[in-house]
Parts: C-alpha cells; sequence; structure tokens
C-alpha cells in the first residue's frame, strides 16, 4: 500500500489551536455524516463545525500548502476535516469511505492524529490492502495519508480517548498506482543535481515525468 507519514503536520500554534478546540466545541453522533454501511459501522463522536469553520478550513489549507503532502498527493483540493472522538467502547468497523464526499472525488484520505498514543488504549486505525493489514496509531500531530479505495477501520477504543481530524484529498492523479509512479520518479531529478555529469539524464527524466502527468492527470 502507498501510503505517507508526515510527523508535526500543523505548525506548533495552529496545533495548539485544535488541541484547545477539543475541549471547548460540543461533540455530536457522528452517523450524522455517513451513509449506508459505513453507517451502520460508525459508532463515534464530531465536533460540531459551527464556530469552528474558519479552523477547520485553516487545517485544510495548511495541508495544502505542504510540500511533503504535494509531493505525495499532487492535490486539486484538499477537503475540510472533520474533527472525530473516540470514547471507551468506540469504534469505526470495516468500511469504505464514499467515492464523493462533499464537493470531492475522495483519492486519498487523512488522518491527523491529536492525541498521545500512551492516552488511549485501542483506537489504530487499521487498513486492509490487499489481504495485508497496517495498523497505525501515530503520535499526536502525525498525519497518515492512504488510498480512498482501501478498506480500513478505527479499532475500539479501550481506555482513554482519541481524536483525529479526517478528511479527504481529490489529487490532480485519480489512479493510486500512477501517482505512486510519478511521485517516485520525481524524487530522481533533484538526486542526480543540477549541472552535473547527470545533468542530460536529470532533464530527460522530468520530461518523462511531466509526459506521465500529461497523460494521466484529469
Ligand atoms: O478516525 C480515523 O482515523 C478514521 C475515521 C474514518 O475512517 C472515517 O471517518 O471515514
Ligand atoms: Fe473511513
Amino acid at each position: 500500500m502507498h501510503y505517507l507519514i508526515i510527523q508535526n503536520a500543523l505548525s506548533a500554534p495552529l496545533f495548539t489551536q485544535v488541541r484547545a478546540a477539543l475541549g471547548k466545541g460540543s461533540f455530536s453522533d457522528g452517523r450524522a455524516t455517513a451513509n449506508g454501511l459505513a453507517q451502520a459501522a460508525k459508532r463515534n463522536l464530531q465536533l460540531a463545525p459551527e464556530g469552528h469553520a474558519e479552523l477547520l478550513d485553516c487545517i485544510a489549507q495548511a495541508l495544502l500548502e505542504q510540500p511533503l503532502l504535494q509531493a505525495f498527493a499532487m492535490p486539486w483540493h484538499v477537503g475540510r476535516p472533520m474533527i472525530n472522538r473516540y470514547a471507551v467502547g468506540m469504534a469505526y468497523g470495516m468500511h469504505a469511505d464514499a467515492a464523493h464526499i462533499g464537493d470531492l472525488r475522495t483519492d486519498i484520505s487523512y488522518t491527523l492524529f491529536l492525541d498521545d498514543p500512551a492516552s488511549y488504549a485501542g483506537g489504530e486505525l487499521v487498513i486492509d490492502s490487499e489481504g495485508q493489514q497496517f495498523s497505525f496509531k501515530l503520535p499526536a500531530g502525525s498525519l497518515l495519508l492512504y488510498p480512498s479505495g482501501a478498506l480500513h477501520e478505527v479499532r475500539e477504543v479501550t481506555a482513554g480517548v482519541r481524536h483525529a481530524a479526517v478528511g479527504w484529498i481529490q489529487s490532480r492523479i485519480r489512479d493510486a498506482g500512477q501517482r505512486e509512479i510519478v511521485a517516485k520518479l520525481k524524487a530522481v531529478p533533484p538526486a542526480l543535481g543540477q549541472g552535473g555529469q547527470h545533468q542530460a539524464l536529470a532533464v530527460q527524466t522530468n520530461e518523462c515525468i511531466q509526459r506521465l502527468v500529461r497523460m494521466w492527470c484529469d
């Protein structure tokens, strides 16, 4: 599975603001923002966006400007996140995210972990990719990006409370495999360096990258 972890994905002041909103906001049943099978699997709470729209937009904008995210996701749009809360006994069973959420096609899902992992038990985000399971319980401030097409679940929290800011990204390249090829190739020209003996190879690699992007982008 092609995924990426970005540590300290938000600036410290913005992260502090997000943490502060957890204590101030009112949380309601998360099933309001899911449909069908996903709704049946969902047992969590969500921060009511009223009064927090600006903060949620700031998170989306900060992620859009994140260089590591740009290289990995090639984003057209980063959707405004929802902030969820899992208290003891809450979980989100195995589900597929909807292909469209709001006005986005969901190519990449993101979870920004908001709590110290030692402060809660359970609550792992487990992703099932072609029969292989990947389990994530990341430090506060770490962002996980993973393909929206992969089945995933949040395991039951058995002590403490888990919070996360969760959202979706529409990429310029919808196919995860093609996106991976472009992202990997993009690392090559900087490694070859400018002006050295490999200059011609760097230019040629960049030419191929641009041709692939033109072929595969929306
Ligand atoms: O809380 C998470 O890490 C993921 C939640 C999720 O899968 C969703 O809201 O669709
Ligand atoms: Fe999900």
